[in-house]
């Protein structure tokens, strides 16, 4: 389950575990007077026994359907939320300690919150973050710079935050978690509700910062094209428990060992003689089949003998198929 990295890790992670304890609040008018005398606790077992290391500059998804753990996971990395056992060290720092040193050198954004000021325009909030990093003006100006060249943002500094679309807003956030040059960024679905094309814009950022900077990622998203776009990793967690840490091309390859393979004629064929598939089928002349991949050759051998063909299209298993499986699978377990 760990992966083997030539440098010590910057992220470890032993048996890293989260019990949230709430108070129950009862229905109703009568709930909420019993409940201010007798009390009742409940608790949560948010992230289970979770152990894994992440080496400098890997890029690394962390999936998992609703309520699994993962803005918990991120929580605890970046030091907003205490552990409550296991081990956790992040660039050698216990992250709840949230030292300056330490924050200094890790962003975290959260898709669905905003740090940046509303009423003022961003450069207000990058300034405040100059400050606060005690960057110097060198530094400042030509991280300010790069990333708003990067992001196309540069005639956004100065516009009053609220007057922005949600996918300039976005930017903007990540030019500020990105101002003081962290070594590690952690992303909390950081392109939901963006468009097609601010989605994009965001994942190609994130691969340049990745590439540019050597930047960490530990992302999670439930858009898989985020995952596909920009991790080689994926770590897949539910109901708290580490399920999978590996390649995304292995998990692909073990979840559909299949390759799903379309073939369109100049007209209607005969797949009777088809040898080595599974699940054909045919409409109009259309032929939509799934093969083993060692086999996937010689069936496009056969099918290109069945008739002219007008379209052949092999293709893997879409990868939210397969979340969709492995979740849906988990949870009716
Ligand atoms: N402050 C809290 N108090 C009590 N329980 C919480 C708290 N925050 C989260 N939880 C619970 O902990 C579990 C994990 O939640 P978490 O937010 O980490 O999941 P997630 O994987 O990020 O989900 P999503 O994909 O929906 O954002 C859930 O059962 C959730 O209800």
């Amino acid at each position: 389950m760990t992966s083997v990295h030539a440098l010590p890790p910057v992220i470890a992670a032993h048996d890293l575990t989260k019990t949230y304890t709430f108070h129950q609040q009862r229905a109703g008018l009568g709930g909420a007077l019993k409940s201010l005398v007798r009390r009742t606790y409940e608790t949560r077992l948010a992230v289970d026994r979770v152990t894994f290391d992440i080496g400098r500059g890997e890029v690394v998804g962390l999936l998992g359907p609703n309520g699994a753990g993962k803005t918990t996971t991120l929580k605890m990395l970046s030091g907003l939320l205490y552990t409550t056992s296991g081990d956790l060290q992040v660039l050698g720092h216990t992250p709840s300690a949230r030292k300056h040193e330490y924050l200094r050198r890790i962003a975290l954004v959260m898709g669905q919150k905003t740090m940046l000021w509303w009423d003022v325009p961003a450069m207000e909030s990058l300034l405040l973050h100059k400050d606060m990093y005690g960057l110097s003006t060198t530094e400042f100006d030509r991280n300010v710079s790069e990333l708003a060249d990067l992001l196309e943002v540069g005639h956004l500094l100065n516009v009053q935050v609220r007057k922005t679309s949600l996918g300039e807003r976005m930017k903007l956030e990540l030019m500020a978690a990105l101002v003081h040059g962290p070594e590690i960024l952690f992303l909390d679905e950081p392109t939901i509700g963006l468009d097609v094309v601010a989605k994009a814009r965001v994942r190609s950022f994130l691969a340049d910062v990745n590439r540019l900077r050597g930047t960490t990622i530990l992302i999670t998203s439930h858009d898989m094209d985020d995952i596909e776009a920009l991790c080689s990793r994926v770590m897949i967690i539910d109901h708290g428990r580490l399920q999978y840490d590996g390649g995304l091309d292995e998990l692909v390859r073990t979840a559909r060992p299949r390759k799903l393979v379309r073939a369109t004629y100049a007209a209607p064929v005969d797949v009777g003689q088809l040898d080595g598939v599974t699940d054909v089928e045919v409409s109009g002349t259309t032929v939509e089949l799934e093969a083993d991949r060692d086999r996937a050759g010689a069936v496009m051998e056969q099918l290109t003998r069945l008739g002219p063909l007008v379209d052949l299209d092999v293709a893997d298993a879409d990868i939210e198929d397969i979340m969709r499986d492995l979740f849906q699978r988990r949870s009716s377990l």
